[in-house]
């Protein structure tokens, strides 16, 4: 017997962009389940941050529909927004506030009672290596750091899904090291991760199944056997078959 379970994210058909004349986004379509981390790759330009951008709810689908736990936006604005947490490519902090505040502020926002805040905000500050940071103000941290603080943030609302765009840019190896055994362990508890990135080796090794965006289109998804059939490359690396996928201008 199977059990069909709804997804955590479902995109349906969408069609978006900056303006209804000219959309850059062409009748997508993808889930992200429970317990499931998918890579979103592609080009500079090919739409990653455009889908992210109309998930958040920052931009209205033209056509198609998106939902979270099987609302749209629209249907349920609070329970939408709720459901998920976002780390940006560029991390956006108030610099006039603490790492800690920043975190208390999270914990406020979510509604986390103040034993699992303790909990939850001693173990992250500890993982990611920020215990001599707690009390410094954002604006007096590294790049690397404030986006540590965004992860952190993340990680501390313990979303259904979480939306993460580029992540390992600015993080050193042992912050790369951190993100990914935590990514590794809230999905094992079942969260749902949508995470775009450049770096097709670690999406290779840590995503279930990959989105290949190109000019707006996707034009692969699934496992690796999916890719490396679309891209006609049987047992190629997830970067090989990319790179055939969007250079031979391969859209399905
Ligand atoms: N604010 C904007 N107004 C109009 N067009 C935009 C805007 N932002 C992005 N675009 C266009 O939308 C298309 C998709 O861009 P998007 O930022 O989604 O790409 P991306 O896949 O995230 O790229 P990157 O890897 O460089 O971050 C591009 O053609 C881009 O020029």
């Amino acid at each position: 017997m199977t059990i069909v379970t709804e997804p955590v994210l479902d995109i349906e058909h969408l069609t978006g962009g900056y303006s209804p004349r000219r959309p850059v986004l062409h009748d997508i379509s993808f889930r992200v389940n429970a317990g499931e981390m998918i890579g979103l790759i592609g080009l500079n330009g090919a739409g990653k941050s455009t889908t992210i951008k109309h998930i958040l709810g920052l931009m209205r689908p033209h056509k198609g529909s998106i939902k979270v736990k099987g609302r749209t936006l629209d249907e349920q604005p609070e329970s939408y927004r709720a459901a998920f947490a976002y780390v940006p490519e560029t991390p956006v902090l108030f610099d006039e506030l603490t790492v800690e505040e920043h975190l208390r502020l999270t914990g406020m926002a979510y509604g986390i009672g103040e034993r699992d805040y303790e909990a939850r905000s001693a173990e992250l500050i500890g993982q990611f290596q920020m215990e001599a940071k707690r009390g410094a103000f954002a604006s007096h941290l590294s790049k690397g750091m404030k986006q540590k603080v965004m992860i952190m943030n993340a990680l501390l609302a313990e979303p259904a899904l979480y939306i993460i765009d580029e992540p390992f840019l600015g993080l050193d190896p042992l912050g790369i090291r951190s993100l990914l055994e935590r990514l590794v362990e809230v999905k094992r508890r079942g969260a749902a991760i949508l995470m775009s990135s450049h770096i097709l080796s670690t999406v290779e090794a840590y995503c279930d199944r990959y989105v290949v965006l190109h000019h707006g289109r996707i034009a692969a998804q699934g496992g690796l056997n999916d890719i490396q059939e679309a891209a006609g490359m049987r047992g190629a690396s997830l970067e090989d078959a990319f790179f055939k996928l969007v250079t031979e201008g391969a859209s399905r």
